[in-house]
């Protein structure tokens, strides 16, 4: 193609960690081809109509990685030569009832995708869960043994076990938890939904019998950028580094602001009807991810900072 070289193609673009791969690659000089579902939403990049040598180093293309004949539009034209495939059907609870769909999405699309890699040669990395594990017995490292407790989970690690048996140079990034606030379109968080319930003076119910290690979005971002240009293959690990219940860190978030703690009040998860089970014990043991990819990440209360805006890198 070009003395730049093949472009690196991710899916889910639209999504909360996609807006930001796409930030910190761009900002790295990468040449990107942002892939997502209909028109870009986040940020805006004209239509491209001339040839691969002629791209602007951001191109956005419409790709539904369900469909085979999408991803080869975008792929043989394109022939990127590394795939982040972070798109994904990733809410719990409309997995655990609709799991067929479930299953399409999140391992035959990348079953899909894999096949594609294939065809152009591309390196695959591919982003996946805590919730591959059962939360007995985390935190977790990236050689426990997966055993995944619900229809989200298991799709996620037959993805996993997909990726792995490729015969690609593949990386799978695990995480948990990922919080932040996208650069368009409204999506909750535990911080902002703390923040905005208890300055409207609502009590809310929180789970405390859960236990994460959760993520700040911008931290992903960079740990999977620095895997790039690492050129790491394997599995690893990328999370916060607080080991913390959801009541804690809605605690935390009323403390920093100085709002009223008392309306936060703690409950079993028991409590909750939710169609899929979350695993209670995660958590990522992410010294592999220190050590290898100088991967280092801000703590919670900094995380609700950058959230809130508050504070900025
Ligand atoms: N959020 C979290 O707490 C965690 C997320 N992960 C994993 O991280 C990754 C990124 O998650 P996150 O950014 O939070 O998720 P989002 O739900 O914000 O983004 C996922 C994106 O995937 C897109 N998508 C779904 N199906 C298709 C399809 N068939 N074709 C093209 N695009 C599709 C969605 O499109 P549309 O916007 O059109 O619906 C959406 O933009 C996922 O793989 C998830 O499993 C892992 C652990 C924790
Ligand atoms: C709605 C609600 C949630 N919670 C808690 C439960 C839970 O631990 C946390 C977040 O709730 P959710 O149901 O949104 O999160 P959940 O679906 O459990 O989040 C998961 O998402 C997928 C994509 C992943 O891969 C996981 O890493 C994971 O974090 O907040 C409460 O305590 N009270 C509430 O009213």
């Amino acid at each position: 193609m070009t003395e730049r070289g093949r472009p690196i193609l991710i899916t889910g673009a639209n999504g909360l960690l996609g807006q930001y791969l796409v930030k910190v690659l761009i900002e790295e000089g990468q040449f990107l081809v942002a892939t997502g579902r209909g028109v870009c939403r986040f940020l805006h990049a004209e239509v491209f109509k001339g040839t691969p040598q002629q791209a602007p180093s951001y191109i956005y293309a419409d790709m539904d990685f369900t469909d085979p004949a999408s991803i080869r539009h975008v792929m043989d034209y394109w022939k990127p030569s590394v795939v982040i495939h972070a798109g994904a059907m990733t809410q719990v609870d409309p997995c655990e009832e609709d799991p067929l769909k479930c299953y399409q999405v999140n391992v035959e699309g990348t079953d899909l995708l894999l096949d594609a890699a294939k065809a152009v040669g591309a390196r695959f990395v591919f982003v996946s869960t805590d919730f591959v594990f059962d939360g007995a017995a985390g935190p977790y490292k990236e050689d426990d043994t997966p055993a995944p407790i619900s229809v989200y989970g298991q799709s996620k690690w037959e993805a996993e076990k997909l990726v792995m048996r490729s015969g690609l140079d593949w990386a799978i990034v695990r995480t948990i938890l990922v919080y932040g606030t996208p650069f368009s379109g409204t999506r909750a968080n535990i911080i902002s939904w703390a923040r905005d319930s208890l300055q409207a003076g609502r009590t809310i119910k929180v789970v405390s019998d859960q236990w994460r290690t959760p993520t700040y979005v911008g931290d992903l971002a960079e740990g999977i950028s620095a895997l790039l240009r690492l050129q790491k293959q394997g599995v690893y690990h990328i999370s916060g580094r607080d080991f913390l219940t959801p009541y804690d860190m809605t605690l935390r978030t009323a403390r920093l602001l100085g709002l009223d703690e008392a309306l936060l009040v703690k409950v079993d998860a028991s409590t909750f009807f939710q169609p899929g089970r979350r695993p209670p014990r995660t958590g990522f043991i992410i010294d592999k991810a220190r050590r290898e990819l100088g991967f280092e990440p801000v703590s919670f209360d900094e995380g609700i900072l950058l959230t809130l805006g508050l504070t900025e890198r």
